[in-house]
């Protein structure tokens, strides 16, 4: 286990000391009684012969026999107890840790992740660790304290039998170790054939609509067919290869074969005189106890491995750097966004932006454009944070947006990109999850603002409508609640998508007037890939391969003759239709 993920346990170390001691407890008082049966035998045996009986040593016995029972039920109780104590706080402390680790890490990072990914950390990982502490840690530590305990005293009683009680154990152990040879390997197989499988799952499922369109079902259908065949094979290789090895581990250490053996075993020991028949019984009691719970340390190895990998996976989490926050934070002077000579790569090698210059002043608009994958996305993000440039600099009133708080940041930035996210909450809580405090007529305004009122309205039970439950959203309706979302904060700076906010052609004229009317106090920043949209907007900056290469007005570009000159052409000739008028700043 690494430190960090020895870091896990820290706040309940001691508790899980705790557990391991009352495991030992209940291991050891466990084996009294047994013992109790055969010191019993011993003290009452004389009495056949007619011979005195020690009463006071039968009652001792007696009573020590209850109360190890006793014990040894409470410590059982009270370890699963503190065991499952110990799971929930330890969940909770890593439940608390990862949501912490979630809100410090840099916006980018959910960009490239779906909410599976959040949802694996949070629950299948946390789940593997409690099996480690509620069940794998009492097992591990009976499954090893009562062999010992057992052997330790049938040496003492008599060693020869001891012996031989020890042989099963012995014997079932290699024969383990030669069935789990290349395991590791095996297991790595295994789980590549379950990850393969269930993504041809998925894709056969989530496909269905378009294979079925396109008319290749028989294609998708084959991948899965033939992920399923291969699955299938390979489990079946491996039960083979593995049955004869447990049969023998599973006949080896049954409890008739261990008792057959000893009796006799003790059988020849006592008629060569080296045993006492009564030395026989213990090796009968517990050498069948021997086995057992080393054959269940095969299931808690796996619980241990599966925890050993949530660790790993929880730690590489954890060890995400978080968004690096400024010693001296500084607060924006304005609202300017300059954008100062910057360049950027999502890794080291592939620069997607390259020494991109543009100033965008507040009451303007400021339109971003140009092909697909030309770095429109990627450049809106480095405002708000998504991203830390590579070279030059972003900076809100002139201080370097990495120098700014992150709470800062985002009160002065508002954004809405492709990704429309609500919750599964009314719509009043959906829209107020900008600014809790924000009254219901506030509420209500900015929803008329993002053109969202009158559709709310129409739900039974119109703001309290819960999304997915009595409120289903068209996509463009969801979008226009995320931007009803975004003007009830208020920003002063606002970068919008703007397939996002001009989605509904119905409402799209009614979205630029109300957009227009805010960016008359805003700074705006629009990605804009319907170009009529941005007809009267301040400036407008083509990107071409992650390079600014033209800057100006609408007019001004077009009289140039350059590349958005050919856009705009190439757009009017395909579009030709007439189109609501767009924003201006
Ligand atoms: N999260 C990411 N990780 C790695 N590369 C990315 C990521 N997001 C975008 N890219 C790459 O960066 C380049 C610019 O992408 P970007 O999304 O900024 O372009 P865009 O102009 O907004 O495109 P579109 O109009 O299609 O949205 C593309 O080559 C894209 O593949």
């Amino acid at each position: 286990m690494s430190d960090r993920a020895e870091d896990f346990f820290a706040p309940v170390r001691s508790s899980l000391a705790g557990i391991v001691g009352l495991s030992l407890l209940g291991a050891v008082t466990g084996v009294v009684p047994f013992v109790a049966v055969v010191e019993l035998a011993r003290t009452l045996l004389p009495a056949l012969d007619g011979g005195a009986v020690d009463e006071r040593r039968v009652w001792a016995i007696v009573v020590i026999a209850v109360a190890a029972l006793f014990v040894g039920f409470a410590a059982a109780f009270t370890s699963a107890m503190v065991a499952h104590l110990v799971d929930a706080r330890l969940q909770l402390s890593l439940r608390q840790r990862i949501v912490r680790h979630l809100q410090r890490l840099p916006l980018g990072w959910f960009d490239t992740r779906t909410s599976g990914t959040v949802r694996k950390l949070v629950e299948n990982d946390v789940t593997a660790l409690h099996q480690l502490v509620a069940h794998a840690i009492q097992d591990v530590v009976t499954a090893i304290a009562v062999p010992v305990i057992c052997t330790v005293y049938l040496f003492t009683v008599q060693w020869q039998l001891a012996l031989a009680a020890l042989l099963p154990l012995v014997f079932a152990m290699v024969l383990y170790v030669l069935m789990m040879r290349g395991g590791v390997e095996k297991y790595r197989q295994y789980e590549s054939a379950i990850e393969r499988l269930s993504g041809a799952t998925v894709e056969f499922v989530h496909g269905i609509a378009v294979v079925k369109r396109f008319g290749q079902l028989g294609r998708s259908h084959r991948r899965y067919r033939d992920e399923t065949r291969d699955y299938v094979h390979f489990i079946g290789q491996w039960t083979r290869d593995s049955a004869a090895w447990f049969s023998v581990v599973e006949m080896v250490t049954s409890p008739v074969v261990v008792l057959v053996y000893l009796v006799a075993v003790g059988a020849w020991l006592v008629s060569a005189g080296t045993a006492e028949p009564i030395d026989v019984l213990p090796g009968l009691l517990l050498g069948l106890g021997l086995t057992g719970p080393v054959v269940k340390l095969g299931t808690s190895g796996q619980f241990l491995r599966n925890a050993t990998k949530a660790q790993q996976s929880l730690a590489g989490f954890l060890a995400l750097p978080p968004v690096p926050q400024a010693a001296s934070p500084r607060v924006p002077a304005g609202h300017d966004v300059d954008v100062e000579d910057v360049s950027f790569g999502y890794d080291e090698e592939h620069r997607v932006l390259h020494d991109i210059a543009v100033a965008c002043r507040p009451g303007t608009v400021t339109a971003l454009v140009g092909a697909s994958g030309s770095g429109k996305s990627t450049l809106a993000k480095l405002v708000p944070r998504f991203y830390d440039v590579s070279q030059g600099r972003v900076s809100i009133g002139d201080a370097d947006v990495r120098e700014i708080s992150s709470p800062e940041l985002y009160r002065s930035v508002g954004f809405v990109f492709q990704d429309v996210q609500l919750l599964r909450t009314s719509l009043r809580d959906n829209i107020r999850l900008s600014r809790p405090d924000a009254t219901d007529d506030e509420v209500e305004r900015a929803a008329r603002a993002a053109q969202i009122h009158d559709r709310i309205l129409r739900f039974d039970r119109g703001y309290d409508a819960v999304v997915g439950d009595d409120a289903n959203l068209s996509g463009g309706e969801a979008q226009r609640v995320t931007i009803a979302r975004a003007l009830l904060a208020d920003p002063p700076i606002l970068v919008l998508d703007e397939a996002t906010a001009f989605a509904d052609p119905d409402s799209e004229a009614a979205i630029q007037a109300a957009l227009s009317a805010l960016a008359a106090e805003r700074t705006v920043l629009v990605i804009a890939h319907r170009l009529h949209t941005i007809v009267g907007v301040d400036q407008i900056l083509v990107l071409d391969g992650g390079r600014g290469v033209e800057r100006g007005s609408h007019t001004e570009l077009v009289a140039a003759g350059g590349r958005f000159a050919r856009m705009w052409a190439d757009y009017q000739a395909n579009h030709a239709r007439s189109r609501p008028e767009g924003v201006h700043g």
